[in-house]
Protein backbone atom coordinates (compact mmCIF):
# COMPACT_ATOMS: atom_id res chain seq x y z
CA UNK A 1 0.00 0.00 0.00
CA UNK A 2 1.17 3.58 -0.60
CA UNK A 3 2.25 5.63 1.93
CA UNK A 4 0.36 8.30 3.18
CA UNK A 5 0.93 11.52 4.64
CA UNK A 6 -0.54 14.29 6.76
CA UNK A 7 0.47 18.42 6.11
CA UNK A 8 -0.62 20.92 7.19
CA UNK A 9 -0.03 24.32 5.25
CA UNK A 10 -0.34 28.24 5.70
CA UNK A 11 -1.62 30.18 3.28
CA UNK A 12 -0.21 33.34 4.60
CA UNK A 13 -1.95 36.70 3.67
CA UNK A 14 -0.86 40.00 3.63
CA UNK A 15 -1.98 43.15 1.47
CA UNK A 16 -4.22 41.22 -0.57
CA UNK A 17 -1.05 39.34 -1.46
CA UNK A 18 -0.25 35.28 -0.50
CA UNK A 19 3.63 34.31 0.19
CA UNK A 20 4.76 31.59 -1.63
CA UNK A 21 8.14 29.51 -0.72
CA UNK A 22 10.14 28.05 -3.24
CA UNK A 23 11.46 24.54 -1.70
CA UNK A 24 15.72 24.35 -1.13
CA UNK A 25 15.94 20.81 -1.10
CA UNK A 26 14.32 17.07 -1.75
CA UNK A 27 12.39 15.66 -4.73
CA UNK A 28 10.37 19.03 -5.18
CA UNK A 29 13.48 21.12 -5.08
CA UNK A 30 12.33 24.61 -6.66
CA UNK A 31 8.75 23.95 -6.80
CA UNK A 32 6.75 26.87 -4.66
CA UNK A 33 4.65 26.05 -2.27
CA UNK A 34 2.77 26.88 1.03
CA UNK A 35 5.16 26.74 3.67
CA UNK A 36 4.53 24.03 6.75
CA UNK A 37 4.96 20.15 6.94
CA UNK A 38 4.27 17.45 8.90
CA UNK A 39 1.77 17.07 12.02
CA UNK A 40 3.49 15.27 14.59
CA UNK A 41 2.20 12.98 17.64
CA UNK A 42 0.67 14.80 20.43
CA UNK A 43 -0.12 18.11 18.15
CA UNK A 44 -2.81 19.50 17.18
CA UNK A 45 -2.93 20.48 13.29
CA UNK A 46 -3.29 24.32 14.20
CA UNK A 47 -0.19 23.46 16.79
CA UNK A 48 2.01 21.73 13.84
CA UNK A 49 1.46 24.81 11.84
CA UNK A 50 2.29 27.20 13.35
CA UNK A 51 5.75 25.47 14.98
CA UNK A 52 6.67 24.70 11.63
CA UNK A 53 6.24 28.23 9.84
CA UNK A 54 8.13 29.74 13.09
CA UNK A 55 11.23 26.95 12.57
CA UNK A 56 10.99 27.47 8.86
CA UNK A 57 10.48 31.35 8.71
CA UNK A 58 11.22 32.79 11.96
CA UNK A 59 7.73 34.51 12.33
CA UNK A 60 5.13 34.09 14.53
CA UNK A 61 1.53 33.54 12.74
CA UNK A 62 -2.13 32.87 13.71
CA UNK A 63 -4.92 31.29 12.25
CA UNK A 64 -7.80 32.86 10.82
CA UNK A 65 -9.65 29.92 9.67
CA UNK A 66 -9.41 26.76 7.69
CA UNK A 67 -9.12 27.45 4.14
CA UNK A 68 -9.51 23.99 2.21
CA UNK A 69 -8.00 20.12 2.17
CA UNK A 70 -6.50 18.22 -0.65
CA UNK A 71 -5.88 14.90 -1.14
CA UNK A 72 -3.28 13.94 -3.93
CA UNK A 73 -1.82 11.04 -5.40
CA UNK A 74 1.86 11.30 -6.14
CA UNK A 75 3.68 8.64 -7.75
CA UNK A 76 5.41 7.48 -4.05
CA UNK A 77 2.80 8.40 -2.02
CA UNK A 78 -0.71 9.99 -1.00
CA UNK A 79 -0.89 13.56 0.39
CA UNK A 80 -3.60 14.95 2.87
CA UNK A 81 -2.88 18.75 3.49
CA UNK A 82 -5.40 20.96 4.98
CA UNK A 83 -4.61 24.10 4.72
CA UNK A 84 -5.63 27.41 6.57
CA UNK A 85 -5.82 30.96 6.16
CA UNK A 86 -2.84 32.85 8.18
CA UNK A 87 -1.59 36.36 9.62
CA UNK A 88 1.90 37.44 10.10
CA UNK A 89 1.95 38.50 14.32
CA UNK A 90 5.57 39.15 14.63
CA UNK A 91 8.57 38.54 12.94
CA UNK A 92 10.22 39.17 10.05
CA UNK A 93 10.73 36.27 7.05
CA UNK A 94 14.19 34.30 7.34
CA UNK A 95 14.34 31.47 4.42
CA UNK A 96 15.34 29.01 6.99
CA UNK A 97 15.51 25.79 4.31
CA UNK A 98 13.17 27.64 1.29
CA UNK A 99 15.29 29.01 -1.46
CA UNK A 100 12.85 31.95 -1.99
CA UNK A 101 9.88 33.34 -1.45
CA UNK A 102 7.39 35.49 -3.22
CA UNK A 103 4.41 37.95 -2.19
CA UNK A 104 1.79 36.91 -5.04
CA UNK A 105 -1.28 39.23 -5.96
CA UNK A 106 -4.16 37.15 -7.45
CA UNK A 107 -2.81 37.97 -11.00
CA UNK A 108 0.62 36.88 -10.42
CA UNK A 109 -0.93 33.11 -8.61
CA UNK A 110 0.20 31.67 -11.88
CA UNK A 111 3.85 32.94 -12.34
CA UNK A 112 5.39 30.40 -10.07
CA UNK A 113 5.92 26.49 -10.99
CA UNK A 114 3.52 25.29 -7.77
CA UNK A 115 3.81 21.76 -6.52
CA UNK A 116 0.91 19.75 -8.14
CA UNK A 117 -1.17 19.32 -5.44
CA UNK A 118 -1.11 22.79 -4.58
CA UNK A 119 -2.62 23.91 -8.18
CA UNK A 120 -6.38 23.33 -6.75
CA UNK A 121 -5.85 25.76 -4.01
CA UNK A 122 -4.33 27.78 -5.69
CA UNK A 123 -7.13 28.39 -7.94
CA UNK A 124 -9.85 28.32 -5.58
CA UNK A 125 -8.28 30.83 -4.21
CA UNK A 126 -8.13 33.47 -6.73
CA UNK A 127 -12.02 33.19 -5.54
CA UNK A 128 -11.41 34.77 -2.48
CA UNK A 129 -8.74 37.16 -2.87
N1 LIG B 1 4.79 22.00 3.10
C1 LIG B 1 4.21 21.71 1.95
N2 LIG B 1 4.36 20.48 1.40
C2 LIG B 1 3.74 20.26 0.24
C3 LIG B 1 2.94 21.23 -0.41
N3 LIG B 1 2.46 20.69 -1.56
C4 LIG B 1 2.94 19.44 -1.67
O1 LIG B 1 2.74 18.65 -2.58
N4 LIG B 1 3.72 19.16 -0.55
C5 LIG B 1 4.43 17.91 -0.32
C6 LIG B 1 5.91 18.03 -0.43
C7 LIG B 1 6.44 17.05 0.56
O2 LIG B 1 6.76 15.83 -0.14
C8 LIG B 1 5.28 16.74 1.47
C9 LIG B 1 5.54 16.99 2.93
O3 LIG B 1 5.96 18.26 3.19
P1 LIG B 1 7.15 18.56 4.23
O4 LIG B 1 7.34 20.05 4.21
O5 LIG B 1 6.92 17.91 5.51
O6 LIG B 1 8.28 17.80 3.43
P2 LIG B 1 9.76 17.41 3.71
O7 LIG B 1 10.13 16.55 2.57
O8 LIG B 1 10.52 18.65 3.93
O9 LIG B 1 9.71 16.56 5.01
P3 LIG B 1 10.72 16.49 6.20
O10 LIG B 1 12.10 16.52 5.58
O11 LIG B 1 10.42 17.70 7.04
O12 LIG B 1 10.36 15.20 6.86
O13 LIG B 1 4.18 17.47 0.99
C10 LIG B 1 2.78 22.50 0.17
O14 LIG B 1 2.10 23.40 -0.34
N5 LIG B 1 3.43 22.69 1.35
Amino acid sequence: MKKEIEVVAAIIVKDNRILATQRGYGEFEGGWEFPGGKVESGETKEQALIREIQEELKIEISIDRFFQRVDYEYPAFILHMDCFLCTIQSGKIVLVEHEGARWLLKNELDTVDWLPADIEIVNDLKEIL
